[in-house]
Formats: C-alpha cells, sequence, structure tokens
C-alpha cells in the first residue's frame, strides 16, 4: 500500500487584512516531506506575502501554519529557524563585506549550536570551515571562497545562498525567486544546485519563481496563488491544463 509522506508545511485557512485591503484569503496547502513546489501567480497576488506569514515575519490575522506537525503560527522567526525553517528572500541575503567563505562558516558555525560572532575566528579544519568549503564544492563556488561576497555575481550570490542553506540543514526551504536577475546560461546549474540541495538534506521546498517554464521542468507540484488565495495546487502537467489557471493567470480564455 502506498503512504502518503507526513506534512512538512500546513497551512490552514490563512488570512491577512492590513487596513481595509485582503491580502491573503483563506489559503490552504499541505506540502508533502522531501517534495520541492513552485508557487506562481501574478504580480501582487500574494506570494511573497505567504512566504512571510510562514516564516513569522507577518502574523496572520486568521488560520494557522504548521511545521511537521508543530503550530508555530505564533512563534518566533528565530523559534522558526531552530525548528528547521531555512529561507532566501527577494534581494540576496548574505554579508557583503565577508568572503564567500566567512558567509557559509558563519551558517555552519551556527547550525553546529556555536558562535555567531564575526569576531570568532575559527581555524582552518575546523568542523565549521571544513563543512562549509565542501557546501561550498558542492555548488561549484569552491574557487570563490575568499572573495568578498559583494563582489561575486548574481548567479554566484544565489548559489551561495544555496550553500548557506546546504550548512544550516533546514528541513523546509523558502526561495523567493531564486532564478530573478540571473543570467540565463547559469540557470541550470542554480536548478542543480536546488535539486542537490534537496536530495543531500533530504529538505522540502517551496520557491516562488517567475521563470514558469524552468519551474514547471522540475518542481512535484506546483501552487497557483490568485488575488490572495491558492486556486491550484497539481502537478506541472495538470496545471498546465487546467482552464481556471489559464483563464486567472496565463491570459487565455478557457
Ligand atoms: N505591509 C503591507 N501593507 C499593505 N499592503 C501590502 C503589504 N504587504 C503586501 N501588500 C500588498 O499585498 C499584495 C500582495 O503582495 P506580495 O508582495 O505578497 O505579492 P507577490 O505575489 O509576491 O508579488 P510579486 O510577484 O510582484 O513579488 C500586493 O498588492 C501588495 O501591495
Amino acid at each position: 500500500m502506498h503512504t502518503q509522506p507526513p506534512s512538512a508545511l500546513r497551512v490552514e485557512g490563512l488570512g491577512l487584512k492590513i487596513g481595509g485591503a485582503t491580502i491573503l484569503k483563506d489559503v490552504n496547502l499541505d506540502v508533502p516531506q522531501g517534495s520541492i513546489v513552485g508557487v506562481i501567480g501574478p504580480n501582487g497576488a500574494g506570494k511573497t506575502t505567504l512566504f512571510n506569514v510562514i516564516s513569522g515575519l507577518v502574523t496572520p490575522t486568521s488560520g494557522s501554519v504548521h511545521l511537521h506537525g508543530d503550530d508555530i503560527t505564533r512563534t518566533s522567526v528565530a523559534a522558526r529557524a531552530r525548528a528547521g525553517l531555512g529561507r532566501t528572500f527577494q534581494t540576496s541575503s548574505y554579508f557583503p563585506m565577508l568572503t564567500v567563505l566567512e558567509n557559509v562558516r558563519l551558517a555552519a558555525q551556527v547550525s553546529e549550536g556555536g558562535s555567531n560572532s564575526l569576531f570568532h575566528f575559527p581555524k582552518r579544519g575546523d568542523t565549521a570551515t571544513v563543512k562549509a568549503l565542501e557546501s561550498l564544492e558542492k555548488v561549484g563556488l569552491a574557487h570563490k571562497a575568499e572573495t568578498l561576497a559583494g563582489d561575486v555575481s548574481h548567479g554566484d550570490k544565489r548559489k551561495l545562498e544555496i550553500a548557506v542553506l546546504l550548512v544550516s540543514e533546514a528541513s523546509l526551504v523558502l526561495l523567493d525567486e531564486p532564478m530573478a536577475g540571473v543570467a540565463s546560461g547559469d540557470v541550470t546549474g542554480l536548478v542543480q544546485n536546488i535539486r542537490d540541495l534537496q536530495q543531500e538534506t533530504q529538505c522540502t521546498v517551496l520557491m516562488v519563481e517567475h521563470h514558469i517554464d524552468v519551474l514547471l521542468g522540475f518542481v512535484d507540484r506546483v501552487a497557483v496563488m490568485y488575488f490572495g488565495n491558492i486556486i491550484a495546487f497539481d502537478s506541472p502537467q495538470n496545471i498546465m491544463e487546467n482552464p481556471t489557471v489559464q483563464s486567472a493567470y496565463l491570459g487565455k480564455t478557457a
């Protein structure tokens, strides 16, 4: 008998009102552990806001968020991170004045429960440094280890974020537009990095992406957001054939 993997993330009846505006409206989503899920939708549909609520930056007005079965709706961003939630942002999240290696080493130190101080200088060969170098190797960034993070290309910054997630060992990873601004020649490599991250850490990935053609080619399921709601959650094949999605999102008449 085939049993469904347990939920990594379950969102129930999520609503968010700001002033008079309804930003999220009764959002429901159940993401199986170990899957890669794409979130698509027109500008302003509420994709980033949904990520903000899941990661704890924004408190919903109604509904709940469950991480591996635990209700985290009211827990802090830091507590969610400790519980295994990792995230990247639309604008890159790294320390530009630290080297690529220092950025990843810092994340490795924190994930080992060690110091998050920039003034804690680890020695070459200590566990955090070894882990950081290994993860840079995996994403193909080892040759830039000593370069300042602020000086590497946009595509390399995205790889750096994946390397940070690798050492963080997050069990649920939210990626907000990982392909944005990445040169077309780097997209295939980045897709492979995301696949490797999932395989290596067995994490669950939820990613917002506007490059729909790329997304549909490698995710397990797609959630379509429209005016603050999820109007479809299905396989890429079924999403492409869904008349509601075509008329609502892709601008075609059903
Ligand atoms: N703090 C806020 N106050 C008022 N309105 C907000 C706030 N945050 C988001 N919104 C509005 O909520 C809607 C959803 O925004 P959000 O950024 O989540 O959309 P999105 O789907 O991520 O769009 P994009 O694809 O352009 O990034 C938008 O109309 C936005 O203006």
